[in-house]
């Protein structure tokens, strides 16, 4: 995006508007719409910017083919229409039709003011590198890397594919913590922001949905709706996206994707900031855009690092980190400093040289001896300057990278609320999920009135296989509906999940609202299960009592299937992991339960295993409930009574004792589910 309105215009020039103009800026800037509410001190820091330039008719004031390019406020003369606003609405070529004198501003400018503005944030955090390496199955990536982030500075990461700049920075962030060294951070980081390369944010939702539920669990407890819509707006409008707001993300291009990933990061203005290739995938002018963004953010207080490939956004850094090919630092200080370091004119000369001229090694023991005098600052004491120093873990970052202590101010309970309400509105926009979730039930339900005959459960004509078998298909419906409904909800957003973490989520809130939303629909299944088979008379007539007992063992063995369904969610990669293991759990569950064998018939080491199947507990709640003992005994078969002597005491235990068994292994489930992605997630410890 250019600065200069003389570049893209055919006749505007600037003109000088002595001394009436240094006091007539300010009042102008305060006129343009699209900076009403700026405060006076950011005003006067655009007031500079700010030109007045004189076309003639016919001149061309603003082209299409640059949108959101500048801001003009007319002082003199006529337009043939508005002129682009900051967010790019009007993104028209606009023509004056008299000779006019207009005040312009670069809309870049007052995008960063605005943005700068997004929150009254506080400094950026000083970031200590020492001796940082980290091991990869066996592999050093990254080896005996020190260095010292400023406060405020702009920080590019770059080096050949796979030299290590992506485990650098999830390094550094914390992300991935390094394996030797340590990162100390100067301060108690409050606001820490990551994006990594990938999309991270929901696609289901539209971007303003997506940006208010993120401020809702960023910002602090007590923010007023309008305060949250307050911020979404500044940060759409900052990263011209305000014409996009109801867009759905999936349906966004990538550049608009890039940028409404990074929004979600400045609804609070991040004291620290990291960026996993910001610019790729997107065109040169919008990454040279994004690039200043970045600059300004720094500009305006925020420690800043990003990874990146384009020697063009190298330029913008205050300093760059060059690794060589094996992840060493080969150069770290300003982009000047590297061109004459490596006696280069061009940045991109780097990359070849540190390709094809020495070993890694040369390159890395030649910087470490050139260090003392080049423009690194020099290490604060007590911390060595370079080369495996492994001082005392600062007591405010025990992880030896930032910490989230600052950063709960956002309670557990808001979070579950926040949480649960964007599960369910994912949840109901994702059409073919919301089908699959009612339509699995209804499949289910439809094999069971195939498969079975009515009347199994008559007392002047049982058929006691009949009902082993239809107690079993209830209880594994039951216990398949829950893992069925919660094997990919976390695999799916596993990078979503680790980047809020970073922003101050709490794993239990997390776990905790995707129960809240899936088990009221599991209760429905359960319920709707009981009454069609009811009404088919698959099940026999009995009071409501005994129906409430059915749904309540139904709902508890959903439950146990869901809390294993999240935890395996949490332990695998990706959904295609899940889906696999899907037989694996179900075949046990089948097998062991006492349905198929009875259990007093199994094998020592299958009766063991039954008791950690909870379908099996389910299997027997419900045989008790239902009084099959009875039925097997006294009903009119000659085959109950022996089928009953093989069962032994199976269905003679009370049904609070296996409601109370299935809420532990619920329990079990979702507290190692929350170990796991505590685990998994470097700030998920809470
Ligand atoms: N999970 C992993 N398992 C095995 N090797 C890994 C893993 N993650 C990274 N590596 C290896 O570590 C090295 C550095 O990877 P990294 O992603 O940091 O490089 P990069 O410089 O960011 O690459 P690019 O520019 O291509 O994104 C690579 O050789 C990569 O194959």
């Amino acid at each position: 995006m250019r600065d200069d309105v003389d570049a893209c215009t055919t006749g505007p020039v600037a003109v000088d508007g002595g001394w009436r103009e240094v006091g007539e800026r300010l009042r102008v800037l305060r006129r343009m719409p699209e900076l009403g509410g700026l405060p006076r001190r950011r005003l006067r820091e655009l007031e500079p910017e700010l030109r007045l330039v004189e076309v003639g008719a016919g001149d061309v004031v603003c082209e299409e083919a640059d949108p959101a390019d500048r801001l003009v406020a007319v002082a003199s003369g006529e337009l043939d229409g508005p002129v682009t606003t900051v967010d790019g609405r009007y993104g028209r070529t606009v023509r004056a039709l008299t000779p006019a004198r207009l005040w312009t501003l670069p809309a870049d400018t007052a995008r960063g003011a605005l943005w700068a503005t997004a929150e009254t944030g506080t400094a950026g955090l000083r970031i200590d590198v020492r001796g940082v390496g980290r091991h990869i199955g066996g592999r050093r990536t990254l080896q005996d890397i020190s260095l010292t982030i400023e406060p405020g500075e702009l920080v590019a990461i770059v080096g050949a594919s796979g030299s290590g700049k992506t485990t650098l920075l999830d390094a550094v962030s914390g992300v991935r913590p390094p394996t030797t060294g340590e990162v100390r951070v100067d301060g108690d980081p409050d606001s820490f922001g990551y994006v990594p390369q990938d999309d991270i944010i929901h696609r289901e939702l539209p971007i303003a949905r997506t940006l208010g539920y993120a401020a809702r669990l960023r910002l602090p407890a007590g923010t007023s709706t309008d305060r949250v819509d307050e911020a979404v707006g500044r940060v759409l409008r900052a990263l011209d996206l305000t014409d996009r707001a109801d867009t759905r993300v999936g349906s966004l291009s990538g550049g608009e994707r890039k940028r409404a990933s990074i929004a979600v990061d400045l609804l609070t203005r991040p004291r620290v900031l990291f960026l996993d290739e910001p610019t790729s995938g997107l065109d040169p002018a919008t990454a040279a855009d994004f690039m200043r963004l970045l600059r300004r953010l720094a500009g305006a207080g925020s420690t800043v690092v990003v990874t990146t490939h384009d020697p063009p956004d190298v330029a913008l850094c205050d300093k760059v980190v060059f690794l060589t090919t094996d992840g060493r630092l080969a150069f770290f200080g300003t982009p000047d400093a590297a061109r004459t370091y490596f006696q280069t004119d061009h940045i991109e000369e780097v990359y070849e040289r540190l390709a094809d001229e020495d070993t890694p090694e040369e390159w890395a023991r030649r910087f470490t001896a050139a260090r003392g005098v080049l423009d690194d600052p020099p290490a604060p004491s007590g911390v060595p300057a370079a080369g495996g120093g492994r001082p005392a873990p600062d007591p405010r970052s025990p992880a030896g990278a930032p910490s989230p202590a600052g950063r709960r101010s956002v309670r557990a309970l808001r979070q579950w609320r926040v949480l649960t309400r964007r599960d369910l509105d994912i949840l109901l926009r994702n059409r073919l999920t919301a089908a699959i979730l009612a339509g699995s039930p209804v499949m289910v339900l439809l094999m069971f009135a195939v498969l079975f005959r009515p009347h199994a459960f008559s007392y002047a004509r049982p058929s006691p296989a009949a009902t082993v078998m239809i107690l079993f298909w209830i209880a594994f419906g039951g216990f398949f509906f829950g893992l069925t409904y919660g094997l990919l909800r976390i695999c799916t957003e596993r990078a979503i999940l680790r980047r809020e973490c970073l922003a101050g989520l709490g794993i239990a809130p997390y776990v905790a609202a995707k129960v809240a939303v899936l088990l009221p629909l599991l209760a429905v299944a359960d319920a709707v299960m009981l009454l069609v088979l009811r009404a088919l008379d698959r099940l026999p007539a009995a009071g409501w009592s005994t129906y409430g007992e059915l749904l309540v063992t139904l709902l508890l063995t959903s439950a146990a299937g869901l809390g294993l369904g999240l935890l395996i969610s949490a332990v695998v990669g990706d959904p295609a992991q899940a889906t696999m293991a899907l037989p694996m759990l179900c075949f046990p569950q089948v097998l062991f339960v006492g349905a198929i064998l009875p259990v007093p018939v199994m094998a020592v080491a299958g009766r063991v295993l039954s008791y950690g199947m909870s379908n099996r507990w389910a299997f027997e709640a419900l045989g008790h409930s239902l009084g099959v003992a009875r039925l097997w005994a006294h009903g009119r078969s000659p085959l109950g009574p022996p089928l009953l002597a093989s069962y032994g005491a199976t269905f003679s235990r009370p049904v609070a004792v296996d409601w109370v068994i299935l809420t532990g292994f619920t329990a079990l489930f979702l507290a190692l589910t929350c170990v796991v992605l505590a685990r998994g997630t470097a700030y998920g410890r809470r």
